[in-house]
């Protein structure tokens, strides 16, 4: 039997998906773990231990390697840019990052962009050559350019939905997300064996197109 390995799993959406594919993969993990509140779930059956993360907080618990691998979306990666091993696009939790405002919106003098992505979106406007002043939030962002607070946001679109009930419109799309599976540095190489296993086993059943 080889070591356990520590996986930071985020709560919430992409949980369910990454669950169906650790099954899939032939990794008996329990249906109804982020239900509970228990945050450390130790699968001795599986030689794991799944830590319930935060989703925004997964990259910091690989880098630091309190976890060996994590599950999380590329926004994620991207906007952390924290120094964690990218091994595998899971496919999983699809959805992309864009560009949204109101249908009328032209450029002023002064742009404000509201965004849970501060540094993405910071980037993205420099290459893009535009001047704005980019305004943090932490959830329903899309409140902003209704009620006057930015002209325009970035956040994620996966059906639409959110947009168009809101009478937004999506005016670029800067990247397409997915989550991935990633590693902390030291445990890739302690650990090789055990989280090439796993890795290899989710990619055979990506690779199969098992529809998620
Ligand atoms: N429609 C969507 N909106 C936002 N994120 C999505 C969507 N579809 C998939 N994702 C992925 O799911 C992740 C967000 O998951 P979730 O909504 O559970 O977390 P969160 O909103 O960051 O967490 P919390 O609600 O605890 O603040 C994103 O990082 C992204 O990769
Ligand atoms: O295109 P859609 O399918 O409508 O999905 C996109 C919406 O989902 C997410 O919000 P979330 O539910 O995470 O709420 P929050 O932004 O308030 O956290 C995202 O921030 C969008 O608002």
């Amino acid at each position: 039997m080889g070591e356990i390995i520590k996986v930071a799993m985020p709560k919430g959406r992409i949980y369910k998906k990454a669950s169906e594919l650790f099954r899939a993969a032939g990794l008996q993990i329990p249906v109804d773990v982020d239900e509970s509140r228990k945050l450390v779930i130790p699968l001795p059956e599986i030689g794991m231990e799944f830590i319930m993360a935060k989703p925004v907080d997964v990259p910091t618990y690989v880098e630091y390697g309190v976890a060996d691998i994590g599950v999380v979306g590329k926004d994620v990666l991207l906007e952390e840019n924290r120094d964690v091993y990218e091994l595998l696009d899971l496919g999983i939790a699809r959805c992309r990052m864009s560009v949204i405002g109101l249908p009328d919106w032209k450029p002023g003098i002064h742009q404000r962009v509201a965004t849970k992505y501060p540094n993405v979106a910071s980037q993205y406007f420099r290459e893009q050559g535009q001047q704005v002043e980019v305004i943090k939030l932490n959830g329903s962002i899309e409140l902003a350019p209704l009620i006057g607070l930015a002209d325009r946001i970035v956040d994620m679109v996966e059906t639409g939905q959110t947009l168009r009930e809101n009478g937004l419109v999506e005016m670029e799309s800067i990247f397409e997300i997915t989550s991935r599976l990633v590693a902390n540095r030291v445990s890739y190489r302690m650990k090789n064996g055990e989280i090439q296993a796993v890795c290899d086993a989710l990619s055979r059943v990506i690779q199969g197109g098992m529809q998620l």
